[in-house]
């Protein structure tokens, strides 16, 4: 029964201010865990990402794949991704975070770090094809890793641990107001998948 002990309050807002951030700990066992990472790794469409910065096209250690419930086209670091359709298990993983959360997702955004050394700057999801303050349910299956938010203007942090079958919502202005980012490690080895469920604004849908 280790997956009730010292169990999070999903009630619980880690923002001070200006936001919501709920943390749900580990909504999966670690055996079902293993099961969607295993599952995930294998089913995925895994590419290296692709961005522009200061005007150079560079390309990630980390790998991504972009999913959705119709043919989204999303832009983000000046390049365009086309989703692709639901799978399985995608399917069944938007629908227990729905149960969860009373949310509603569209889409999904999905991340490979191969080890500690890959993680991600800081940055908000608020681009312009997402719906403005929606939330965004961030799954993490593999290595713990800690994640960071800092306010735009106050630079207040916010940190904590990201845990193996592990729900995070990220809801409100906290897009607006504070940068969230995956910092490098050299302590971890192994393997981390992040899911993070959007919702993309139909008006921006390609059709
Ligand atoms: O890997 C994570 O936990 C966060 C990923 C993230 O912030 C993003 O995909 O926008
Ligand atoms: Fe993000």
């Amino acid at each position: 029964m280790e997956l009730f002990e010292n169990r999070p309050d999903p009630e619980f807002n880690l923002l001070p201010q200006d936001g919501a951030v709920n943390y749900y700990g580990k909504i999966f066992s670690q055996e079902q865990a293993d099961y969607f990472y295993n599952k995930l790794l294998h089913t995925i469409e895994w590419k290296n990402d692709e961005a522009i910065i200061f005007g150079k096209k560079i390309v990630t250690k980390r790998k991504v794949a972009w999913y959705g419930e119709e043919n989204f086209e999303y832009t983000y670091s000046k390049t365009t991704k086309n989703a692709l359709p639901w799978t399985k298990e995608l399917l069944e993983l938007k629908n227990t975070i729905e149960e969860k959360t009373g949310e509603t997702f569209n889409s999904c955004l999905l991340n490979l770090y191969h080890d500690g050394n890959e993680g991600m700057a800081y940055h908000s999801d608020g681009e312009k094809d997402l719906k403005k303050n929606g939330a965004i349910a961030s799954l993490s299956f593999g290595a713990e890793r800690r994640f960071s938010f800092k306010h735009k203007t106050t630079k207040e942090k916010v940190e904590l641990l990201l845990e193996n079958g592990s729900l995070l919502m990220m809801a409100g202005t906290t897009q607006t107001f504070w940068l969230h980012r995956l910092p490098p490690t050299k302590k971890i080895f192994g393997p981390r998948i992040n899911l993070t469920f959007r919702t993309i604004e139909k008006e921006h849908k390609n059709k």
